[in-house]
């Protein structure tokens, strides 16, 4: 069986408010970044399924022959990826030898892979292919990496099988799916996310998938047409964490004090959506300063329930403070335990005056794998605009590398991995 080449790309998200807490129920707020994850799959002849991921060093090559064995139990369905397969599952544990629960990078990235190329072709014939996976975003940060990761995955295969057309034409630059191709490959991209995070909430694939900011509730997406221009500071603190981790830990934690944990998880439903009533207003007003004093509140307030719940880390408590030091408020984007944070910045705060100011007694805080200090490492945190305009609305899945408009630029560079 020979499949058709693509190129598939999709973009990383910072969540406002609502991380954790939308695992469980709760409302969440999120916006794409116009950081983005790219993957090309090739057709092969050779007998064999390739896979490149340089920004994990992990290059993998299987038989066909090998990964054939792994197809009898599947039950060959294309249509919806709502459920995990756990005869699948334990198949491929096995094929890889896994018997651990928490996994390295590698592992995890090659087993959901493996997990939708066996769901999706396993009742058919196996093509040969080479997929290759690169990305902007820093893996394992806060950004939605593996929800682009595999939002990009589901959309390459379920193209590759012909589930969705390949809507390309040579004079177009950009590709879009209708409504129902998209909701097909999220589905699929949450399968993928349920490998890698365990027990996902859905949020960040649906953003991986369709672009711009949107509140998030139970699985129902509702995108938000109406934002004020606001400018977010991103920065990483480059401290290694697992989604999977912090999400079982928060977990644990409920199971342990219901009583206490489950009002905190309810404040920060009232945040979320007291934070999206107020980014209307400013739609619809003059903003004012009383509109930024809310916002920063929320953020201050949110960032204690966060460290309440487990998932704070001194890198971020830094953060926090650097920023509280210049009238800033931070607060942890994503799972939290080190990755990034954001910090709002009033119209008046020129961003360079927070890279340009003296921080170097602080220097150990945000240490980078290269030995950097934080004044450095501040030269890496970029400014996020969220756009007041509702532009058109485009998929922000692409199929084509072309700039996407989505609704959160980023101004200033994180650096591009290398090896993509
Ligand atoms: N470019 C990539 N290539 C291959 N695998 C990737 C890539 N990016 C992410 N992944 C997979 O996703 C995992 C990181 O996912 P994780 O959910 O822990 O972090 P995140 O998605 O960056 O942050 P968050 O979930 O808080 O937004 C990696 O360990 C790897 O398995
Ligand atoms: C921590 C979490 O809420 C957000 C990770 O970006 C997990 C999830 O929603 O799947
Ligand atoms: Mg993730």
């Amino acid at each position: 069986m020979q499949v058709r080449d693509c190129l598939i790309s999709a973009p990383g998200k910072a969540i406002l408010h609502g991380e954790h807490a939308v695992v469980h129920g709760k409302v969440a707020l999120a916006v794409s970044l116009n950081l983005r994850t790219y993957l090309q799959l090739k057709a092969s002849s050779d007998g064999k399924v390739s896979i490149k991921l340089p920004n994990i060093d992990t290059f993998v090559c299987w038989e066909l022959s090998e990964l054939r064995q792994l197809t009898p139990c599947l039950s060959g369905k294309k249509e919806e990826g709502q459920c995990l397969d756990p005869e699948l599952v334990k198949r491929l544990r096995e094929f890889m030898g896994l018997t651990n629960e928490n996994l390295d990078s590698s592992t995890t990235a090659t087993l959901a892979f493996l997990y939708i190329y066996l769901s999706l072709f396993g009742s058919g014939e196996m093509p040969s292919l080479t997929v290759c996976v690169w990305s902007e975003l820093p893996t394992g940060a806060g950004l939605g990496s593996s929800a682009a990761y595999s939002v990009c995955l589901a959309a390459a295969v379920l193209c590759a099988i012909g589930a969705i057309p390949t809507p390309l034409k040579e004079w177009e630059q950009t590709a879009r799916w209708c409504q129902e191709d998209l909701e097909l490959i999220n589905s699929w991209a949450f399968q993928a996310e349920k490998i890698i995070h365990g027990n996902p909430s859905g949020v960040d694939n649906a953003v991986g998938t369709w672009g711009g900011m949107l509140r998030f509730l139970a699985g129902k997406i509702i995108p938000l047409s109406r934002v004020p221009l606001l400018r977010i500071l991103l920065t990483n603190t480059k401290v290694p964490r697992s989604t999977k981790v912090l999400v079982a830990r928060v977990k644990d934690k409920i199971n342990k004090f219901p009583s206490i944990l489950i009002p905190v998880l309810d404040s920060v439903d009232a945040i979320s959506c007291t934070c999206e009533k107020v980014l209307n207003e400013m739609t619809c007003e003059p903003i004012t300063g009383e509109h930024y004093n809310i916002l920063e509140e929320l953020i201050d307030i949110n960032q204690h329930h966060l460290n309440v719940m487990g998932v704070g880390h001194p890198s971020l408590d830094t953060l926090c403070q650097v920023t509280a030091a210049r009238g800033l408020h931070s607060k942890l984007t994503g799972a939290g335990g080190g990755g990034c944070g954001i910090t709002l910045l009033r119209p008046g705060n020129p961003a360079d005056c927070i890279e340009s100011e003296n921080c170097s007694s602080h220097s150990s805080w945000m240490t980078s794998d290269s030995g950097q200090s934080l004044a450095l490492t501040l030269q890496q945190s970029i400014i996020l605009s969220m756009h007041v305009a509702t532009v058109e609305r485009k998929n922000s899945l692409l199929q084509e590398e072309t700039s996407s408009r989505t609704r959160l630029i980023v101004s200033g560079h994180l650096p591009r991995p290398t090896g993509g």
